[in-house]
């Protein structure tokens, strides 16, 4: 399970020209500070998939960095089963994998030593890489490009091999940044398998996308943030009552 309740994130603006125009307009602007977060709670139980939804700039990825302890939060809390996750940022690390927006692929090594460099980084031993490889390899569709180097893979093989990256040390939750943007239909479809089959798992998943089919598909919760704070907070089918069934109809009156 996990829990995140009240988180906030500030930026300070270093150069306020740099900011766009509908930022200049933002209420979140306040003096020399961006107060991305501002308000953000929700849970996610075992077995459960999460959307996490927001128009632009909302504030999804921000959050998404202070659940994987890639940024501090100013204020909140995170925790994963019982473990707050700000105290103890290294065991969070091992509990969860993490598919930021960038893949940031190291383009000299191919697909398969990307992903057990950091099955090397999470202290896994090689026959445990090896096993844990070969299934992911399975599962997410990936021997034909598996061995060549990641610098020429097209943005679905990158994806692939991200996914397979975040998720080598079998985690206890997985969070996935706009996991299928960018995908054709068939490296979706792939992809959105491969969380069906960790929740099958019992293992939660906490994913922003912008794509409401996706949501009907997958998930059991939604939370839907704007302007860094949560409007919305609830299962699937509360979502849906929103509006008269319409997942689009039920966004546009959270966001409100
Ligand atoms: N490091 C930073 N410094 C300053 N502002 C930032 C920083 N990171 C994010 N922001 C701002 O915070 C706001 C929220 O950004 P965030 O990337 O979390 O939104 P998002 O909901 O993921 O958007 P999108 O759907 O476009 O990916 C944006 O206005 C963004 O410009």
């Amino acid at each position: 399970m996990i829990e995140i309740k009240q988180l906030a994130k500030k930026f300070k603006v270093e150069n306020p020209k740099k900011l766009s125009e509908q930022e200049k307009k933002d209420p979140r602007l306040q003096g020399r500070f961006f107060h991305s977060v501002k308000d953000v709670s929700f849970r996610c139980e075992k077995g459960q998939v999460l959307g996490l939804l927001g128009p632009n700039g909302a504030g999804k990825t921000t959050t998404l960095r202070m659940l994987s302890t890639a940024l501090q939060p100013n204020a909140g809390s995170v925790e994963i089963n019982g473990i707050d996750v700000m105290k103890n940022p290294l065991l969070a690390r091992q509990k969860i994998g993490f598919l930021s927006g960038s893949t940031g692929l190291y383009g000299r090594l191919s697909g398969r030593e990307n992903i057990r460099y950091f099955g090397q980084l999470h202290g896994m031993d090689e026959g445990a890489i090896d096993r844990r490889l070969e299934e992911l390899i399975e599962l997410l569709d990936m021997a034909d490009f598996i061995d060549r180097r990641s610098e020429n893979f097209s943005t679905g093989m990158k994806q692939k091999t991200a996914i397979a990256r975040a998720v080598i040390h079998s985690p206890d939750v997985v969070i996935l940044d706009e996991p299928t943007t960018g995908l054709d239909i068939m490296a979706t479809q792939t992809v959105l398998d491969f969380i069906r089959r960790l929740k099958d798992q019992q293992v939660p998943v906490i994913f922003s996308t912008h794509h409401l089919d996706e949501v009907a598909e997958l998930c059991d919760a939604v939370t839907v943030i704007n302007q860094g704070e949560t409007k919305f907070s609830g299962s699937l089918a509360a979502f849906s009552d929103l509006a008269d069934g319409s997942l689009h109809q039920s966004f546009l009156t959270a966001i409100q």
